[in-house]
């Protein structure tokens, strides 16, 4: 079970410093329970502050620790609803604030120091024999996330969904981000697992309704979906797109926030938001006009024109495209070879070219994400997706 996102950027942003370290879950216990009480309002902070500073994944059952003594440090016993039971991640955390009963604040204060600093401790001794060599990163569900020639490889890995991005996925992939904006990598690539890049969102991400109901799930929806895409426009390194298959929906549109966007000659790119009741998303309302002109821009947002890879390279959306027989080896042969370029001068060179527009892009992420909360409320959108689900359509 992987524990991701709070809601709201500010837990959110708790959340993936909880992520960092290595460590060894009972040796941490024992660490627990053998520290003395009286941790004070400032240690509790600073700890918070320290998640941040931790170098692995901790696991899911550290994070979820984490999470529940947080929330009952700040907040008390928990008095919140129970979430549905397929809300699975919601759940998991409500599961785990609960079971801390009537744990007072101030013993949850000091759990969460004791085990922050336990983590420390393992990702420091760790750390001193870290290898350098290829290193599958623990803790995900639907994403494989591996680290090699200083390059941080983001695989979407549902393949039998065609990699449809459910909400755990968005989830996981905004901890992705966050964990390679900040380790030794000099840049992060996305690529797909099986025949498909991603076919975007995952369609029955509008079934299951939380108990406040569909506009609750709307509002839900936009705040992930605005927070999802605020990590692209802020992703400080460069960001590469290895399309190895066809690419739908939200999996296209945030190709505008990439810096080099290679694709296997088997890839498509296909954004059919009118058949879909929706509108465009992942900033591309101003990205595709930019990169493609106006004309092309609309064939695609507004028609759901389906380009092939070499007419999406001939629009400028993609940077090279690639034979599929060698797709692999090409792209990955120059990927290597761009990592040992000096980090820092690709970091500022990126931040350079992106920064005049990241305010901007910020405030059209903000207003597609609020428009498509709308639309998902309405009947047109609502049939389409009714449709898919009951195997009426297809794109
Ligand atoms: C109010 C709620 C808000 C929720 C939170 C939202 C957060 C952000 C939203 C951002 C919005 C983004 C917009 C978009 O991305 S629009 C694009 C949406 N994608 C689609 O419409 C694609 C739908 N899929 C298809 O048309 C076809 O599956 C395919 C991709 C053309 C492939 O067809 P093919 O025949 O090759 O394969 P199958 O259809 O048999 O697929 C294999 C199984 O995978 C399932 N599948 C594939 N894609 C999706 C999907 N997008 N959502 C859900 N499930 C998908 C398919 O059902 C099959 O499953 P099965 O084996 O169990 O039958």
């Amino acid at each position: 079970m992987a524990v991701v996102g709070l809601s709201g950027r500010l837990a959110r942003c708790y959340c993936l410093r909880a992520v960092r370290s290595s460590l060894c879950v009972p040796a941490l216990q024992l660490h627990v329970s053998k520290t003395a009480m009286g941790a004070s309002q400032k240690d509790f902070e600073s700890a918070v502050n320290q998640v941040k500073l931790l170098k692995k994944d901790p696991g899911n059952e550290v994070k979820l620790k984490l999470y529940a003594l947080y929330k009952q440090a700040t907040e008390g016993p928990c008095n919140t609803p129970k979430p549905g039971l397929f809300d699975l991640i919601n759940k998991a955390k409500w599961d785990a604030w609960n079971a801390l009963g009537n744990l007072p604040k101030e013993t949850a204060r000091q759990n969460y120091v004791d085990l922050v600093s336990g983590l420390r401790s393992s990702s420091d001794s760790s750390s001193q024999v870290k290898p350098e060599a290829d290193k599958k990163q623990a803790g995900y569900e639907t994403l494989v996330i591996t680290s090699e020639d200083h390059i941080t490889k983001i695989m979407l890995n549902r393949p039998a969904k065609k990699n449809a991005l459910n909400t755990q996925m968005y989830q996981e992939i905004m901890l992705a981000l966050e964990a390679a904006s900040k380790d030794d990598s000099t840049i992060t690539v996305f690529t797909g697992s099986g025949d498909y890049y991603s076919s975007g969102n995952d369609l029955t991400n509008f079934t299951d309704i939380p108990p406040g109901g569909v506009e609750e799930k709307a509002k839900n929806g936009a705040i992930l979906l605005r927070d999802f895409v605020d990590c692209f426009i802020d992703f400080p390194k460069p960001l590469v797109a290895v399309v190895n298959g066809p690419a739908v929906g939200i999996s296209v549109t945030i190709l505008g926030l990439f810096d080099l966007v290679y694709a296997s000659d088997r890839a498509t790119f296909h954004t059919p938001f009118s058949h879909l009741g929706q509108t465009p998303e992942g900033c591309s309302s101003y990205t595709f006009p930019k990169i493609m002109g106006l004309a092309k821009a609309v064939e695609m947002l507004i028609f759901g024109k389906k380009l092939t890879a070499g007419e999406a390279y001939a629009q400028g959306l993609v940077t090279e495209v690639f034979p599929d027989s060698t797709f692999e080896k090409e792209v990955w042969t120059r990927l290597k070879a761009y990592s040992k370029l000096p980090r820092n001068a690709m970091r500022i060179s990126k931040q350079i070219i992106r920064n005049h527009e990241k305010e901007k892009l910020h405030a059209i992420n903000a207003e597609e994400s609020s428009i498509l909360q709308e639309r998902w409320l309405s009947d047109e959108c609502v049939n389409a997706v009714m449709n898919f689900l009951s195997q009426k359509a297809k794109l």
